[in-house]
Protein backbone atom coordinates (compact mmCIF):
# COMPACT_ATOMS: atom_id res chain seq x y z
CA UNK A 1 0.00 0.00 0.00
CA UNK A 2 1.75 3.35 -1.15
CA UNK A 3 1.05 6.96 0.54
CA UNK A 4 -1.69 7.79 -2.00
CA UNK A 5 -4.06 5.05 -1.55
CA UNK A 6 -5.57 3.80 2.32
CA UNK A 7 -8.31 1.76 2.30
CA UNK A 8 -11.01 2.96 4.83
CA UNK A 9 -14.09 2.26 5.66
CA UNK A 10 -15.39 4.61 8.22
CA UNK A 11 -14.48 7.86 6.56
CA UNK A 12 -12.10 10.35 6.34
CA UNK A 13 -11.60 12.12 9.57
CA UNK A 14 -10.20 15.31 7.88
CA UNK A 15 -13.79 15.19 5.62
CA UNK A 16 -16.87 17.09 7.82
CA UNK A 17 -19.34 16.04 9.19
CA UNK A 18 -21.89 13.07 7.94
CA UNK A 19 -24.43 14.33 5.58
CA UNK A 20 -26.03 11.19 3.94
CA UNK A 21 -25.74 7.58 5.62
CA UNK A 22 -26.96 4.39 3.83
CA UNK A 23 -27.09 1.59 6.43
CA UNK A 24 -27.11 -2.40 5.38
CA UNK A 25 -29.05 -1.33 2.52
CA UNK A 26 -30.37 -4.00 0.21
CA UNK A 27 -32.15 -3.93 -2.76
CA UNK A 28 -34.41 -7.13 -4.56
CA UNK A 29 -36.26 -6.55 -7.46
CA UNK A 30 -39.77 -8.20 -6.77
CA UNK A 31 -39.91 -8.57 -10.49
CA UNK A 32 -36.98 -10.37 -11.32
CA UNK A 33 -35.70 -11.10 -7.88
CA UNK A 34 -32.66 -9.86 -9.02
CA UNK A 35 -30.09 -9.02 -5.78
CA UNK A 36 -29.31 -5.58 -7.68
CA UNK A 37 -27.89 -4.80 -3.55
CA UNK A 38 -26.49 -6.86 -0.75
CA UNK A 39 -25.91 -4.74 2.83
CA UNK A 40 -24.16 -1.49 1.17
CA UNK A 41 -22.97 0.99 4.00
CA UNK A 42 -21.71 4.31 3.44
CA UNK A 43 -21.11 7.33 4.77
CA UNK A 44 -20.56 10.63 2.88
CA UNK A 45 -18.92 13.43 4.57
CA UNK A 46 -19.73 17.13 4.26
CA UNK A 47 -17.54 18.33 1.11
CA UNK A 48 -16.50 15.02 0.50
CA UNK A 49 -16.55 14.30 -3.37
CA UNK A 50 -17.34 10.00 -3.70
CA UNK A 51 -17.34 8.19 -6.60
CA UNK A 52 -18.50 4.36 -7.08
CA UNK A 53 -17.25 2.43 -9.72
CA UNK A 54 -18.13 -1.44 -10.89
CA UNK A 55 -19.05 -3.88 -13.76
CA UNK A 56 -21.91 -3.34 -15.47
CA UNK A 57 -24.93 -4.81 -13.11
CA UNK A 58 -23.48 -4.23 -10.26
CA UNK A 59 -25.97 -2.06 -8.89
CA UNK A 60 -24.48 1.28 -9.37
CA UNK A 61 -27.59 2.80 -10.53
CA UNK A 62 -29.88 1.07 -7.95
CA UNK A 63 -27.80 2.90 -5.54
CA UNK A 64 -28.11 6.35 -6.97
CA UNK A 65 -31.83 6.01 -7.48
CA UNK A 66 -32.13 4.51 -3.62
CA UNK A 67 -30.02 7.76 -2.42
CA UNK A 68 -32.23 10.01 -4.64
CA UNK A 69 -35.66 8.43 -2.87
CA UNK A 70 -36.70 7.21 -6.57
CA UNK A 71 -36.95 3.82 -5.28
CA UNK A 72 -37.15 2.29 -1.85
CA UNK A 73 -34.42 -0.44 -1.06
CA UNK A 74 -35.97 -3.42 -0.19
CA UNK A 75 -33.99 -3.64 3.78
CA UNK A 76 -31.99 -1.08 5.45
CA UNK A 77 -31.35 2.69 6.42
CA UNK A 78 -31.19 5.72 4.01
CA UNK A 79 -31.19 8.80 5.86
CA UNK A 80 -29.79 12.66 4.55
CA UNK A 81 -28.91 15.17 7.24
CA UNK A 82 -30.51 12.69 9.67
CA UNK A 83 -33.87 12.19 7.87
CA UNK A 84 -34.86 8.99 6.57
CA UNK A 85 -34.88 9.39 2.38
CA UNK A 86 -38.59 7.86 1.15
CA UNK A 87 -38.68 9.85 -1.83
CA UNK A 88 -37.63 12.83 -3.82
CA UNK A 89 -36.47 14.95 -1.67
CA UNK A 90 -35.61 19.26 -2.32
CA UNK A 91 -32.33 19.00 -0.96
CA UNK A 92 -31.09 16.43 -3.16
CA UNK A 93 -29.67 17.36 -6.77
CA UNK A 94 -29.51 15.29 -9.32
CA UNK A 95 -27.49 15.38 -12.75
CA UNK A 96 -27.60 12.62 -16.03
CA UNK A 97 -25.83 11.20 -18.66
CA UNK A 98 -27.73 13.44 -20.90
CA UNK A 99 -28.40 16.80 -20.37
CA UNK A 100 -32.22 16.82 -20.11
CA UNK A 101 -33.01 20.54 -20.64
CA UNK A 102 -36.38 21.87 -22.02
CA UNK A 103 -36.04 23.52 -25.35
CA UNK A 104 -38.71 25.61 -25.50
CA UNK A 105 -37.44 27.76 -22.25
CA UNK A 106 -33.71 29.39 -22.59
CA UNK A 107 -30.63 28.31 -20.61
CA UNK A 108 -31.83 30.68 -17.70
CA UNK A 109 -35.47 29.40 -17.54
CA UNK A 110 -34.13 26.41 -17.90
CA UNK A 111 -32.26 26.96 -14.27
CA UNK A 112 -34.70 27.98 -12.39
CA UNK A 113 -37.33 25.87 -13.35
CA UNK A 114 -36.77 23.79 -10.36
CA UNK A 115 -37.70 26.62 -8.06
CA UNK A 116 -40.78 27.59 -10.44
CA UNK A 117 -42.00 24.13 -10.06
CA UNK A 118 -41.32 24.20 -6.15
CA UNK A 119 -42.25 27.48 -5.44
CA UNK A 120 -44.62 29.35 -8.06
CA UNK A 121 -43.63 31.72 -10.76
CA UNK A 122 -42.47 34.69 -8.30
CA UNK A 123 -39.82 33.06 -6.43
CA UNK A 124 -38.71 31.83 -9.90
CA UNK A 125 -38.14 35.64 -11.25
CA UNK A 126 -36.75 36.26 -7.71
CA UNK A 127 -34.05 33.62 -8.51
CA UNK A 128 -33.04 34.56 -11.71
CA UNK A 129 -30.29 37.12 -10.29
CA UNK A 130 -29.03 33.81 -8.75
CA UNK A 131 -29.30 31.77 -12.30
CA UNK A 132 -26.96 34.66 -14.22
CA UNK A 133 -24.50 34.25 -11.16
CA UNK A 134 -24.04 30.57 -11.56
CA UNK A 135 -23.79 30.83 -15.48
CA UNK A 136 -21.10 33.19 -14.85
CA UNK A 137 -19.39 30.70 -12.31
CA UNK A 138 -19.55 28.10 -15.04
CA UNK A 139 -18.41 29.96 -17.81
CA UNK A 140 -21.74 30.86 -19.76
CA UNK A 141 -22.11 34.57 -19.09
CA UNK A 142 -24.23 36.01 -21.94
CA UNK A 143 -25.63 32.73 -22.70
CA UNK A 144 -28.66 33.39 -20.42
CA UNK A 145 -31.35 34.41 -23.15
CA UNK A 146 -29.74 31.27 -25.72
CA UNK A 147 -32.30 27.99 -26.17
CA UNK A 148 -30.50 24.67 -25.72
CA UNK A 149 -30.43 23.77 -29.23
CA UNK A 150 -27.66 26.33 -29.76
CA UNK A 151 -25.16 25.10 -26.87
CA UNK A 152 -22.72 22.80 -27.22
CA UNK A 153 -22.72 18.92 -25.05
CA UNK A 154 -20.76 20.63 -22.81
CA UNK A 155 -22.20 23.85 -22.61
CA UNK A 156 -25.93 22.36 -21.95
CA UNK A 157 -24.03 20.29 -19.23
CA UNK A 158 -22.90 23.33 -17.77
CA UNK A 159 -26.18 24.68 -17.87
CA UNK A 160 -27.42 21.41 -16.55
CA UNK A 161 -24.54 22.06 -13.54
CA UNK A 162 -26.45 25.57 -12.66
CA UNK A 163 -29.90 23.66 -12.68
CA UNK A 164 -28.61 21.78 -10.20
CA UNK A 165 -27.16 24.17 -8.08
CA UNK A 166 -29.77 26.84 -7.78
CA UNK A 167 -31.77 24.85 -4.91
CA UNK A 168 -28.61 24.49 -3.11
CA UNK A 169 -28.64 20.49 -2.40
CA UNK A 170 -26.93 19.25 0.13
CA UNK A 171 -25.91 16.34 -1.35
CA UNK A 172 -25.07 16.11 -5.65
CA UNK A 173 -25.94 12.54 -7.02
CA UNK A 174 -24.28 12.53 -10.79
CA UNK A 175 -25.09 9.59 -12.74
CA UNK A 176 -22.12 9.67 -15.45
CA UNK A 177 -22.72 13.57 -16.04
CA UNK A 178 -20.04 13.81 -18.59
CA UNK A 179 -19.79 10.44 -19.97
CA UNK A 180 -21.46 11.63 -23.51
CA UNK A 181 -18.45 14.09 -24.10
CA UNK A 182 -15.60 13.89 -26.11
CA UNK A 183 -11.97 12.96 -24.11
CA UNK A 184 -11.10 16.80 -23.84
CA UNK A 185 -14.49 18.17 -23.22
CA UNK A 186 -14.56 15.81 -20.45
CA UNK A 187 -11.81 16.64 -19.01
CA UNK A 188 -12.62 20.18 -18.60
CA UNK A 189 -15.80 19.81 -17.27
CA UNK A 190 -14.71 17.80 -14.43
CA UNK A 191 -11.98 20.03 -13.31
CA UNK A 192 -15.09 22.85 -13.43
CA UNK A 193 -17.03 20.75 -11.53
CA UNK A 194 -14.12 20.32 -9.03
CA UNK A 195 -13.86 23.89 -8.62
CA UNK A 196 -17.80 24.54 -8.25
CA UNK A 197 -17.46 21.81 -5.53
CA UNK A 198 -15.26 23.03 -3.61
CA UNK A 199 -16.84 27.04 -3.86
CA UNK A 200 -19.95 25.61 -2.68
CA UNK A 201 -19.21 22.71 -0.18
CA UNK A 202 -20.63 20.17 -2.24
CA UNK A 203 -21.04 17.00 -1.02
CA UNK A 204 -21.14 15.26 -4.17
CA UNK A 205 -21.43 11.50 -5.20
CA UNK A 206 -20.98 10.06 -8.53
CA UNK A 207 -21.46 7.38 -10.68
CA UNK A 208 -18.46 6.49 -13.29
CA UNK A 209 -16.97 3.96 -15.61
CA UNK A 210 -13.72 5.62 -15.65
CA UNK A 211 -11.24 4.95 -13.29
CA UNK A 212 -9.25 7.86 -14.12
CA UNK A 213 -12.53 10.11 -13.44
CA UNK A 214 -13.25 8.36 -10.06
CA UNK A 215 -9.48 8.70 -9.18
CA UNK A 216 -8.98 12.43 -9.91
CA UNK A 217 -12.37 14.14 -8.83
CA UNK A 218 -12.45 11.67 -5.59
CA UNK A 219 -12.01 11.52 -1.89
CA UNK A 220 -13.10 7.94 -1.97
CA UNK A 221 -13.89 5.90 -4.29
CA UNK A 222 -16.78 2.76 -3.52
CA UNK A 223 -15.75 -0.38 -5.77
CA UNK A 224 -18.10 -2.64 -6.34
CA UNK A 225 -18.46 -6.43 -7.34
CA UNK A 226 -21.36 -7.91 -9.08
CA UNK A 227 -24.38 -11.08 -8.00
CA UNK A 228 -24.97 -9.82 -6.21
CA UNK A 229 -24.09 -6.07 -6.05
CA UNK A 230 -21.85 -5.43 -2.83
CA UNK A 231 -18.99 -3.17 -1.71
CA UNK A 232 -15.85 -4.71 -2.50
CA UNK A 233 -13.67 -1.74 -0.88
CA UNK A 234 -13.87 1.36 -0.67
CA UNK A 235 -10.64 3.14 -1.50
CA UNK A 236 -9.71 6.59 -0.22
CA UNK A 237 -7.47 9.10 -2.76
CA UNK A 238 -4.64 11.13 -0.62
CA UNK A 239 -3.66 13.07 -3.77
CA UNK A 240 -3.63 16.68 -3.09
CA UNK A 241 -6.25 19.34 -3.39
CA UNK A 242 -7.30 21.07 -6.02
CA UNK A 243 -6.52 18.63 -8.44
CA UNK A 244 -5.25 19.54 -11.89
CA UNK A 245 -5.35 17.18 -14.90
CA UNK A 246 -1.11 17.00 -15.04
CA UNK A 247 -1.41 14.88 -11.71
CA UNK A 248 -3.06 12.36 -13.71
CA UNK A 249 0.66 11.42 -15.15
CA UNK A 250 1.99 11.18 -12.09
CA UNK A 251 3.40 7.43 -10.19
CA UNK A 252 0.84 8.33 -7.38
CA UNK A 253 -2.11 8.16 -9.60
CA UNK A 254 -1.09 5.39 -11.73
CA UNK A 255 -0.63 3.29 -8.81
CA UNK A 256 -4.06 4.10 -7.43
CA UNK A 257 -5.62 3.33 -10.89
CA UNK A 258 -3.58 0.24 -11.08
CA UNK A 259 -4.68 -0.47 -7.51
CA UNK A 260 -8.62 -0.13 -8.44
CA UNK A 261 -8.48 -1.70 -11.73
CA UNK A 262 -6.46 -5.04 -9.92
CA UNK A 263 -9.86 -4.90 -7.40
CA UNK A 264 -12.26 -4.48 -10.84
CA UNK A 265 -10.23 -7.41 -12.16
CA UNK A 266 -11.09 -9.70 -8.72
CA UNK A 267 -14.46 -8.28 -8.77
CA UNK A 268 -15.46 -9.80 -12.48
CA UNK A 269 -14.09 -13.10 -11.08
CA UNK A 270 -16.44 -13.49 -8.69
N1 LIG B 1 -36.09 -2.13 -12.69
C1 LIG B 1 -35.45 -3.28 -12.60
N2 LIG B 1 -36.14 -4.44 -12.51
C2 LIG B 1 -35.50 -5.61 -12.41
N3 LIG B 1 -34.16 -5.76 -12.37
C3 LIG B 1 -33.41 -4.64 -12.45
C4 LIG B 1 -34.02 -3.34 -12.59
N4 LIG B 1 -33.03 -2.42 -12.65
C5 LIG B 1 -31.86 -3.10 -12.57
N5 LIG B 1 -32.10 -4.44 -12.45
C6 LIG B 1 -31.07 -5.48 -12.29
O1 LIG B 1 -30.31 -5.18 -11.13
C7 LIG B 1 -28.92 -5.39 -11.35
C8 LIG B 1 -28.16 -4.08 -11.10
O2 LIG B 1 -28.51 -3.15 -12.12
P1 LIG B 1 -27.98 -1.64 -12.13
O3 LIG B 1 -28.61 -0.95 -13.30
O4 LIG B 1 -28.16 -1.03 -10.79
O5 LIG B 1 -26.43 -1.88 -12.41
P2 LIG B 1 -25.30 -0.83 -12.87
O6 LIG B 1 -24.09 -1.15 -12.07
O7 LIG B 1 -25.80 0.56 -12.80
O8 LIG B 1 -25.08 -1.25 -14.40
P3 LIG B 1 -24.51 -0.37 -15.63
O9 LIG B 1 -23.07 -0.08 -15.30
O10 LIG B 1 -24.64 -1.30 -16.78
O11 LIG B 1 -25.36 0.86 -15.75
C9 LIG B 1 -28.80 -5.93 -12.77
O12 LIG B 1 -28.72 -7.33 -12.71
C10 LIG B 1 -30.08 -5.49 -13.45
O13 LIG B 1 -30.45 -6.41 -14.44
Amino acid sequence: MNTAIAQDNAGSPSLGEPVYELSNVSKTYARNLVVALDDVSLTLRKGSFTSVIGSSGCGKSTLLKIMAGLIPPTQGRVALQGKPVTGPRRDIGMMFQQATLFPWKTAVENIVLPIEIRDGRAAAAKAMDKAHDLLDIVGLKGFDGVYPNELSGGMAQRASICRMLITEPAVLLLDEPFSALDELSRDMMNMELQRICREQDATAFLVTHSIQEAVILSDEIVVMKPRPGRVAEIVKVDLPRPRTLDMMTTPEFGEIVEYIRGLLDKGEDM
